[in-house]
């Protein structure tokens, strides 16, 4: 059965129609890799795949169970699906462990011990154990995004979501984050990934899906999309990204 499953998918903002009718299916243990110009509607795709917007038409089904605009619905998304953002979002008050431990606690309701021995198993598994008391201020956002990623981890989710997640980072720290997801990815982990790293797309990608203007306008293995692309769109989308 596919863990993800999107049908028809509408999302509107106003009378901007940012998603023009999704449909995307993707299966236990796969990475798809989403790509297209700025503002083609990627990071409200993967918002609509966690519940963070809701779709204006069409139907978002997680683990054959259809997503609906209900607290219980979204709390239950919520505990299958992961997020990592651009920005990393951690709270600024709390160690990189309370980080971690925060939603155990409170949503999973382990103890504390629990939630401190699965905590710093998620941050050796970022290579971040050994700065497990450092607040985010005194990390570099890549080990601020590693962080990140622990902390989405630690709710064992079957689906992560990423949005861009190494585009605020300084280029010599884009490589630490990649080589944490990449090694997800070979653990089987099912992930959606948005973002401009082609190398990481054409090495991890089972599947990359080339969007424009709400739509998926090509898909295909990472090959087939960014090597032997046959849209128009996708051809010149790829020979912009080339020259910068
Ligand atoms: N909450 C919102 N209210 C109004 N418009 C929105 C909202 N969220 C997104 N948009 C608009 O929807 C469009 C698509 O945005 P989205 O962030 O999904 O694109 P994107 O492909 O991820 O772009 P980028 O690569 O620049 O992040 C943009 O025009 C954006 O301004």
């Amino acid at each position: 059965m596919a863990l993800v499953e999107v049908r028809n998918l509408h999302k509107r903002f106003g009378a901007l129609e940012v998603l023009q009718g999704v449909d995307l299916t993707v299966q236990p243990g796969e990475v798809v890799v989403f790509v297209g110009p700025s503002g083609c509607g990627k990071s409200t795709l993967l918002r609509c795949l966690c519940g963070l917007e809701v779709p204006s038409e069409g139907e978002v089904v997680v683990g054959g169970t259809p997503v609906r605009d209900d607290p219980r619905s979204l709390q239950a998304l919520h505990r299958r699906v992961g997020m990592v953002f651009q920005r990393f979002h951690l709270f600024p008050h709390l160690s990189a462990l309370d980080n971690v431990t925060l939603a155990p606690r409170r949503v999973l309701g382990l103890s504390d011990a629990e939630a401190e021995a699965l905590g710093r198993r998620m941050l050796a598994m970022v290579h971040m154990d050994a700065r497990a008391e450092a607040y985010p201020a005194q990390l570099s956002g890549g080990q601020q995004q590693r962080v990140a990623i622990a902390r989405a981890l630690a709710m064992k989710p079957e689906l992560m979501l990423f949005d861009e997640p190494t585009s605020a980072l300084d280029p010599e720290l884009v490589g630490e984050v990649l080589e944490v997801m990449r090694t997800l990815a070979r653990e089987g982990m099912t992930m959606c990934v948005v973002t401009h790293e082609m190398g990481f797309a054409a090495d991890v990608a089972h599947r990359v899906l080339f969007m424009d203007a709400g739509k998926v306008v090509e898909e295909g293995s990472p090959q087939q999309v960014l090597r032997e692309p046959q849209h128009p769109r996708t051809r010149e989308f790829l020979a912009r990204l080339l020259q910068r």
